[in-house]
């Protein structure tokens, strides 16, 4: 099951300058900044209720997020749903015939273990799949 609206994780050139405006919008200050070597992106997080928003900056030429910059404006990158049971869910979705874009769960920023769809299976939207570590069992 998805339960949650994890976050909205958005692609910008000038981290600082996108916290910066993110702050005065969401009237507060980020919780986290953390770099995650692995994907080459600095990520800074926001809580607004229930969800959060990520801001992504890519670190690196090979980074999903410089890709993507370099064919698309600034602005929404993924969506990412909580789950209890990210290899369950996993299982599901490719039972389904849902592109995941990783075999296995991977550490992500966060305290998460997450996978992504494929765009091409998810109308167009790359969707991320998380799990709170915490909960992880073992993995
Ligand atoms: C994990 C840390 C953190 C967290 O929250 O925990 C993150 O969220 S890290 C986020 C960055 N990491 C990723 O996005 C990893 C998964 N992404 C990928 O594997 C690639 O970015 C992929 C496969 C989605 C796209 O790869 P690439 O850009 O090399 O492929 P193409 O340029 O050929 O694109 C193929 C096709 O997909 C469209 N596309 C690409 N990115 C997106 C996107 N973010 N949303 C929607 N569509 C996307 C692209 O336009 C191409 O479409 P086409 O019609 O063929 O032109
Ligand atoms: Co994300």
């Amino acid at each position: 099951m998805l339960t949650n609206l994890e976050h909205l994780g958005l692609a910008v050139h000038d981290l600082a300058a996108a916290t910066a405006l993110y702050t005065t919008l969401l009237g507060t200050p980020p919780y986290k900044q953390e770099h995650v070597a692995s994907e080459a992106v600095d990520t800074v997080f926001f809580r607004v209720g229930g969800s959060k928003i990520e801001l992504l900056a890519g670190t690196s030429p090979e980074s999903a997020i410089t890709k993507f910059l370099a064919r698309k404006p600034e602005g929404i990158h993924h969506v990412a749903f909580e789950v209890d049971d990210i290899r369950a869910e996993m299982a599901r979705l490719k039972e389904e015939g849902f592109v995941l874009l990783n075999e296995e769960p991977k550490p992500g920023a966060d305290n998460k273990l997450v996978c992504f769809v494929h765009p091409k299976s998810a109308v167009g939207v790359l969707v991320e799949l998380c799990q709170t570590i915490d909960s992880a069992d073992g993995d």
